[in-house]
């Protein structure tokens, strides 16, 4: 496993957002965490990173425990992030939003170039400042960011939000092309089918607790057991 989360509590204040959810992702492998708004999915990615770290239960990455840890070694240590809004930095090019963010890690180390070859479209923008690309150009720019990071997992939140349909498919065949370069991905989704069409493992999380997980194809074909855990067909 590269990652595995323990049975952990994380709390806002006094309001508790997940409660004992574990989850472990296989190396190389995609991973879905679904669930409807408010569920906990993005509170899982900011207690894995340390941002809202949690009050009891572990994360291990990569053998490693990393609960206590400053979110900066946990990121150095080879956990890429591509956050919902992107968080690029508006002001500056393509070119010099991927060269800050360059890392080496014990992982498959990528430079910029490489990162640019599995995103063709990217050479051309690279001299391009980064305010003026679209919703999708930017989603690309801020996955080519955590691969330059060198990550052996990147986690993914909402990765089809807000995208057209067409800049979504692009998505998904970037995360099976990385999974095909050995990195593995957590991707949080509302959109179930989406991210089933890229998972191997799944789970859904309710209400901050793991209501099911188990293999993504289970849940692709069980439109049953799809309906009763996400109210969706
Ligand atoms: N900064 C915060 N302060 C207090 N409560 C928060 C904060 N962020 C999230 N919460 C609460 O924690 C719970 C889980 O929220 P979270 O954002 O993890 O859900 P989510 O599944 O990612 O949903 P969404 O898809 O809407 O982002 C919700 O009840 C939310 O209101």
């Amino acid at each position: 496993m590269i990652l595995q989360v323990e049975a952990v509590d994380t709390f806002y204040g006094e309001t508790q957002a997940l409660f004992g959810a574990s989850l472990s992702v296989e190396r190389g492998k995609v991973f879905a965490l679904l669930g409807p708004n408010g569920a906990g999915k993005t509170t899982m990615l900011r207690s894995i990173l340390g941002l809202t770290r949690p009050r009891r239960g572990a994360v291990r990455f990569d053998g490693r425990e990393v609960t206590h840890s400053p979110t900066h070694e946990i990121a150095r240590g080879g956990i890429g992030w591509v956050p919902d809004d992107r968080r690029l930095c508006p002001t500056l090019s393509v070119a010099r939003n991927l060269g800050i963010a360059q890392k080496r890690t014990k992982f498959r180390n990528w430079t910029v170039k490489e990162a640019c070859e599995i995103f063709s479209p990217l050479e051309y923008l690279m001299e391009r400042e980064c305010e003026n690309l679209s919703g999708g150009e930017m989603q690309m720019v801020a996955i080519a960011r955590a691969l330059v990071g060198s990550p052996g997992l990147i986690l993914f939140d909402e990765p089809s939000q807000g995208l057209a349909p067409k800049i979504v498919g692009d998505v998904l065949a970037t995360i099976r092309r990385l999974r095909n370069e050995g990195v593995a991905s957590l991707v949080v989704e509302q959109n179930a089918e989406i991210a089933l069409s890229v998972a191997d493992q799944a789970a859904v999380i309710d209400r901050g607790r793991i209501a099911w997980s188990g293999e993504a194809a289970t849940l692709r074909d069980d439109r049953g057991l799809r309906q009763r855990l996400l109210g969706v067909h």
